[in-house]
């Protein structure tokens, strides 16, 4: 077990009191420094590992009310803002006025003590795709922390940060946001030397005005770059200029900050010239890298991962990374469960391929996940949809241009499902239409009965519209993933 923090280092980082309850006739006791030490951190007790702290945050329900179940699991000690009375007599606690600001001190001061390269992603889609494909290209050039799963909010980056090693040589923060203002607290913690912005696009626009003011929200990861820092921005994108912006504003104030592009447009540092899918789930990138030309394999498919493949080598060169060492490495880069990732199911006696992008959508995602099941080879495509929410009042339309998408993309059948995806479906030419359904996971039956042999299906939706749902029906239908 390799020390994260030990007693005295954290309540120095958090101002919080060290202490333990009940062995004096329930009086808080103070411990005598250093007398635990951690290996981690876990908000959640369900998911905790021996010899974490446990934070007690407060959401929908208060953490204080886990402490008890933390220390049987075998937390190390508890940050909290009250002891709660159930505690394990003598089990260590650190008493701080308001715990989501003790792990944010934690944060701040692993970030202050840590000598490593960090890296901040964010955009509208990608985030995790490139997160992860950074944590494969530099986990052969020194020691790397990544985020896990998709923690990017105010929980999630503050958790990654505190348990960030002194000793790591690159961090790699996924920064998220639906309302703007949210990115800069985050990057202010993180203090980024690289920030990537993966794309800009129409996500969580319930939240917004314009497209526009989401690129204004993204271009926040720029502020927090340290003095000198690079940003790794997206070209191609029409809203390029308020990116590159923010770089010339914060540059007026002495930051040097310096600027990485990547894209398909004449002048990209790293430019996509071809991309060209190959096997099954995975393509050919040939690009010129800082005036190089390169070919190299990508172990995900579709040119947007490939965008997001180029936006990392950015960030890797940024970094002081090995440009080989990562191309190299990322041939053998497979997807994240979610987003993208391709299932082989034996269903029925047939084999489909399912392609699972639950996770998450958006109207960008959604037209990259279409062109990824049109090049997938299979003489049947299905795409089964799920809603994509916090569109606001654009939803309607939104959810109506995917027919025509669709239609385009040789989709052969449709299956949706939820309300916004009804006026779609109905929309569709008869031969496409599979089947509407209030969720997706009762269009489980209708998809097994429908796809033939060789079948491949697209399912995707935002988190929220449960798409996961069928995924896992489907998977269970089929006796789980098929392993040759
Ligand atoms: C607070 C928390 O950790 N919630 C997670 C928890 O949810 P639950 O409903 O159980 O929380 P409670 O309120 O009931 O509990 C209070 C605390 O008690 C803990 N606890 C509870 C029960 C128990 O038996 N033991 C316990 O210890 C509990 O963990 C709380 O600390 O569990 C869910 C299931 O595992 C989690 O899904 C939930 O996590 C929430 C959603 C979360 O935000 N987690 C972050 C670590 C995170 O970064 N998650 C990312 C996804 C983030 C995201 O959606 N980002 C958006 C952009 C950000 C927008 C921002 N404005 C925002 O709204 O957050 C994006 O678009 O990408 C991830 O999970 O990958
Ligand atoms: N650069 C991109 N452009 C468009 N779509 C993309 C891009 N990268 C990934 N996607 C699509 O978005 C989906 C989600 O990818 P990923 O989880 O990497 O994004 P994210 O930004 O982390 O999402 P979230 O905000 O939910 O955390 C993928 O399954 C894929 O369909
Ligand atoms: C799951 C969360 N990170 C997210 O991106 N939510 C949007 C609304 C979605 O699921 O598409």
């Amino acid at each position: 077990m390799s020390t994260l923090w030990n007693a005295y280092e954290a309540a120095a980082a958090t101002g919080g009191a060290l202490c333990a309850r009940g062995d004096l006739g329930g009086n808080d006791e103070i411990l005598p420094e250093e007398s635990w030490i951690a290996s981690g951190l876990s908000i959640d007790t369900r998911t905790i590992r021996k010899g974490d702290i446990f934070v007690a945050l407060k959401a929908a329900r208060d953490g204080h009310d886990f402490v008890r179940n933390a220390f049987k699991a075998g937390a190390s000690a508890a940050l909290v803002s009250r002891a709660p009375e159930d505690t394990p007599d003598g089990a260590p606690l650190l008493l701080v006025q308001d715990t989501q600001k003790g792990l944010e001190a934690l944060a701040a001061a692993a970030r202050d003590r840590c000598f490593g390269k960090l890296i901040g992603v964010t955009g509208s889609a990608g985030k995790t795709s490139t997160k992860e494909m950074l944590r494969t290209m530099l986990m052969g050039q020194g020691k790397v922390h990544a985020a896990e799963k998709s923690y990017n909010n105010h929980w999630g980056v503050p958790l990654t940060l505190a348990a960030l090693q002194p000793d790591t040589d690159f961090g790699v923060f996924e920064i998220g946001m639906n309302h703007a203002g949210e990115i800069t607290p985050l990057t202010s913690l993180v203090r980024p030397h690289v920030a990537i912005v993966t794309t800009v696009a129409a996500a969580h626009l319930e939240f917004f005005d314009s497209v526009a003011g989401i690129a204004e929200a993204k271009a926040e990861i720029i502020l927090g770059l340290r003095k000198g820092g690079t940003a790794v921005l997206p070209l191609d994108n029409e809203h390029f200029a308020i990116l590159a912006k923010q770089v010339s504003d914060i540059n007026q104030y002495g930051r040097e900050i310096k600027t990485i592009t990547f894209g398909r447009a004449e002048g990209a540092d790293l430019r996509m010239l071809d991309y060209t899918a190959t096997t099954q789930g995975r393509g050919t990138i040939t690009a010129a890298i800082f005036g190089e030309r390169r070919s190299f394999t990508i172990g995900l498919a579709g040119e947007h991962q490939a965008m997001n493949a180029l936006a990392a080598l950015g960030a890797v060169k940024a970094a002081g990374g090995d440009l080989a060492l990562a191309m190299e490495a990322i041939a053998g880069h497979r997807p994240v469960g979610g987003r993208g990732k391709p299932l082989d199911l034996k269903l029925d006696g047939k084999s489909v391929t399912l392609l699972d992008e639950s996770y998450n959508a958006n109207p960008a995602s959604m037209a990259a996940a279409i062109h990824v099941l049109a090049s997938w080879q299979g003489a049947q495509k299905i795409a089964v949809l799920g809603e994509m929410r916090e569109l606001g009042d654009n939803g309607p339309m939104l959810h109506a241009g995917l027919g025509p998408l669709l239609a385009k993309a040789g989709v052969t059948r449709v299956f949706a499902a939820g309300t916004l995806m009804k006026p779609m479906f109905d929309g569709l030419p008869g031969a496409m239409q599979g089947k509407w359904a209030e969720t997706a996971a009762d269009l489980v039956d209708n998809v097994a009965a429908d796809a033939e042999d060789g079948a491949v299906i697209m399912a995707k939706g935002s988190n929220a519209s449960r798409v996961s749902a069928f995924v896992e029906a489907l998977t269970e239908r089929a006796g789980g993933v098929h392993q040759e």
